[in-house]
Parts: structure tokens; sequence; C-alpha cells
């Protein structure tokens, strides 16, 4: 039996914990998830430095489709880490990994680390109470939009509930918050159902975690015609019926 941690990184080397440095440095392989999310200075070549270890950089494929990889060293007897920025269950897909281990007996430990998820609402000062479901932005596939972060707005604007929108991160490209901007509103323009309006409200985060980072509350047409800094960013469209305390809130950001 063997042991898989699945360990949070945080944004930025600021907000690595020392829970998940031990562990890291207690591992006999690294790998590095290098496709769920991003740092400003969290990279292969960091951690190296940090851990004094090897590290694999690990692609979808090695983590998705390859875990016969993964599961073949923890067979032989070592203790593997997967190191994910952020927070290695928020918005990730690593779950089956972790369900697969087990399955063969080994053992499963989540480090929790800083996620981008529960920064932004922090940093928002918006009540966390009021999420609904979360969604991501994705890259246009042949053409086609994908409507689904529509659909989801709209039923958490419903229910008066804030939506945490992702943005699509590929090898080709990272999403930034005014074209998926531009992407909500071609939706509004095709379905019509008042869900993405020029008046609405929307906090954008950029580079969260990094010494640059900023979090500003604009209306959506102020925000399609800013000049945003490099990725990664993401958006929160805030509920029509906010709070009088999460009014006061938004005016406290920088
Ligand atoms: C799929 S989520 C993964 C979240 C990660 N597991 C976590 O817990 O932080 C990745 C997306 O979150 C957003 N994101 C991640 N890090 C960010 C940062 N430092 N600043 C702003 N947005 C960020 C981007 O939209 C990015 O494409």
């Amino acid at each position: 039996m063997a042991d898989i941690y699945f360990v949070g990184l945080g944004l930025s080397k600021r907000f690595l914990t020392n829970a998940s440095l031990e562990v890291l440095k207690g591992s006999d392989v690294i790998y590095a998830d290098i496709y769920t999310s991003i740092s400003c200075d969290i990279n292969e070549k960091t951690l190296r430095e940090i851990t004094g270890k090897e590290i694999i950089p690990a692609t979808r494929e090695v983590l998705e489709t390859k875990e016969k990889e993964i599961y073949k060293l923890l067979d032989s007897g070592k203790n593997v880490a997967i190191a994910v920025v952020g927070d290695p269950m928020i918005a990730t897909t690593h779950v089956s990994l972790a369900t697969g281990a087990r399955a063969r007996g080994h053992r499963v430990s989540v480090i929790p680390g800083v996620s981008v998820h529960c920064y932004m609402i922090s940093r928002s000062m918006l009540s966390s109470y009021k999420f609904g479901k979360s969604v991501t932005v994705t890259f246009p596939v042949l053409d086609k939009l994908d409507y689904t972060p529509y659909r989801v707005i709209k039923t958490n604007r419903e229910l008066g509930l804030h939506t945490m929108v992702y943005l699509d991160l590929k090898e080709t490209g990272i999403m930034t918050a005014d074209l998926a901007l531009n992407y909500l509103k071609k939706m509004e323009s095709d379905i019509g159902d008042k869900v993405i309006l020029d008046d609405d409200l929307v906090v954008i985060g950029e580079r969260l975690g990094c010494a640059d980072e900023r979090v500003r509350a604009m209306k959506v047409v102020d925000a399609l015609n800013q000049k945003f800094g490099a990725p990664p960013h993401i958006i929160i469209v805030p509920s029509r019926n906010l709070y009088e305390m999460e009014v006061e809130g938004l005016k406290c950001l920088s």
C-alpha cells in the first residue's frame, strides 16, 4: 500500500502552506498538474527549486487517461503527490484518480490549498451564502459557442444568487475577462432573456495572489472597454438583489 496526495499549492508562492510543502518534500514522485490552473510564480522550475525534487509535468492526458502510469508507481510502493495550483479538488477533475487509487488499496489524502474560488469571494466581500452554481466560459469549438454559462447565470439570477465564472484555459490560450464578457453578450443577443445587460454589475479579479492583482467592480459596458492585465482572470456576476452590506463592501474594492 502506498500514498497518493492531492496537494494544493495556493495561488502563488506566498500562499503555499507549510502543510503542502511538507507533503511534497516527503513524496517519492511529484506530478505537477499544468492544465487546470495557472499561477504567476509557481511552475515546474520554481516547484523544483522549492522542493528540491524532480517534477513531472502532467497534462490532462497523463492525469485523466494515463492513470495507469501513476497506479504502477503506487503499486511499486512509491508515494505520489499530485501538485495543483489553488485547491486540488475545487474546479478540477482529480476525483477519479483518487477513487481509482483507493480502489487499488492505496491511501488517498487531500491537502487543501488557497483556491481562487475562496480568494475571489473573500476579496469581493459578497456574501458567501449567496453563491449559486459556478460555471466556465469556454472557447467556441468549431465556431460553436457553449451557452451553458448563460443558462447557469440565468438560473442563479432567478434565485437571487451570485455566479462565479471561471474562464477557459487551453494550451492554445487563456481566456481574458473582456473576451468572456463579449461571449456572454453574444449569448444575450442570441437568446435575449435579459441575463447580461450593459448596466449589470460584474466583479473582475485579475492575477489573484500576485503582486499586481486587481479586483474591481464595474458595469458590463465599462468592462467591455477595459484593458485588463495579463491573465488569469475570473468574474463574479453578482445577484441583482444585493444586501446593503454587499453594496457597501463592493465600494471598498481597490
Ligand atoms: C478551472 S479553475 C481551477 C481552480 C483551482 N483548482 C483553484 O482551486 O484555485 C481555473 C480558472 O480559475 C481562474 N483563476 C485561477 N487562478 C486565478 C488567479 N490567480 N487570478 C484570477 N483568476 C484565476 C481562471 O479563470 C482559470 O482559468
